[in-house]
């Protein structure tokens, strides 16, 4: 592989793998795009078009096995994951799957058991938050101790709206909420053990029925708690950050600027959607530069036969963290996490993901 560029297939090609196809196109060294496949073959084909040297493929298990696909990023619906990922486990493709890894934590298991029984690092999870500058940052900054032991996250993610009728409480808590989820245990360094979701009064935009702000609250392995709050039709823009509080100082990731900062869709805080300065308007523009430095560190270590950022284990971890808060969406209790012993599973000194480069 040194020297020749990895020839990656997209397997689903709507927003994401879309953006991911155009990044390979334009941003992304090392790489090239030569096959996708999606069901929806027209979209597949006009896609295609767009690229010299691109296939449409019609079947996504076919462009796994394709001879000329090196590599595979998955960014079809979370609901298909587990059968293409393990599609990629078998023909030892290295993988970067769009979170969520698959929609339970027994189909993840699969996952990672498949991967583990490869005998070689395949899968690279789409946590891209790990890859923005500040979140990398402040992670930074908390595992340096400098702030010393990190007590206390508070965690906002904001959607202006949500397109999908589908889009139900419980699609909130396994699409938008394991996001942070992956930010907890990452900034943490360390498991979640319980989850509890609250329900507050709905929003008169969410669809009828459709918990929306939620509210959930993690327990840390080590007792620190984090706040998240997720709100997929506030209607203003795209609001993501964390802040993190340690026993001697404390620091935020995203946000944009000091001083007041107010955002309305309405004339009190100026324009619709801005505060002074633009709300940004999704996660493509939001972490366009984290998805370009994701899918290039995936790239380069593919081509080492490495993995980096979030591991099988860690889309694993994830899930089973929202199933336990997909329970506790319906009874409002908290609800302890079932995770597998990751020494059981993997053995004894089985190697992290390598660092972020
Ligand atoms: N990392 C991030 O910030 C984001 C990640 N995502 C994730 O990316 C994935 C795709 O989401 P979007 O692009 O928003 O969805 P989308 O609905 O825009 O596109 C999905 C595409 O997959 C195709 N598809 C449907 N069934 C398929 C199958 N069996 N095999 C292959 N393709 C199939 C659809 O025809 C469509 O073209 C999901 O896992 C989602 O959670 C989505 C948005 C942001
Ligand atoms: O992953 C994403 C979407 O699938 C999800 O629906 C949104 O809520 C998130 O903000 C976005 O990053």
């Amino acid at each position: 592989m040194p020297g020749q560029d990895l020839r990656v297939g997209i397997i689903g090609v709507g927003v994401m793998g879309g953006d991911h196809a155009d990044r390979l196109a334009r941003r992304i060294g090392g790489a090239r795009l030569v096959a996708v496949a999606d069901p929806d073959e027209a979209r597949a084909r006009a896609l295609a078009a767009r690229h010299d040297g691109v296939r449409a493929v019609a079947d996504p298990l076919a462009l796994v096995a394709d001879e000329e696909v090196d590599a595979v990023i998955v960014a079809s619906p979370g609901f298909v994951h587990e059968e293409q990922v393990l599609a990629c486990i078998a023909h030892s493709k290295p993988t970067l799957c769009e979170k969520p890894l698959t929609m339970d934590s027994a189909s993840s298991l699969r996952v990672v058991e498949a991967e583990r029984d490869a005998g070689r690092p395949l899968v690279q999870v789409g946590f891209m938050r790990r890859f923005d500058p500040q979140y990398a940052e402040l992670r930074q900054l908390l595992a340096s101790g400098r702030l010393g032991r990190t007590l206390l996250l508070h965690n906002t993610h904001r959607n202006k709206s949500v397109p999908n009728a589908d889009f139900r409480s419980e699609m909130i808590v396994r699409d938008s909420l394991v996001h942070e989820v992956d930010v907890a245990r990452f900034m943490f360094g360390e498991e979640i053990v319980a989850i509890q979701v609250l329900s507050p009064a709905p929003t008169s935009h969410a669809l009828d029925g459709v918990v929306d702000p939620q509210v959930a609250v993690f327990t840390m392995a080590g007792g620190g708690l984090v706040t998240n709050e997720v709100f997929v039709n506030c209607q203003v823009g795209y609001e993501v950050r964390c802040e993190a509080v340690a026993e001697r100082g404390s620091a935020i990731a995203g946000r944009p600027q000091t001083g007041l900062y107010a955002t309305s869709v309405g004339e009190s805080a100026g324009a619709p959607g801005s505060w002074g300065g633009a709300v940004d308007p999704d996660y493509t523009v939001r972490f366009g530069l984290a998805y370009d430095r994701e899918v290039q560190a995936w790239v380069d270590a593919a081509r080492r036969g490495e993995v980096v950022g979030a591991t099988s284990w860690d889309g694993f971890a994830a899930t089973a963290v929202c199933t336990a808060g997909m329970q506790s969406l319906a009874t409002g209790e908290r609800v302890a996490v079932d995770l597998a012993d990751r020494e059981v599973v993997l053995g004894v000194g089985a190697r992290a993901a390598q660092p972020i480069p």
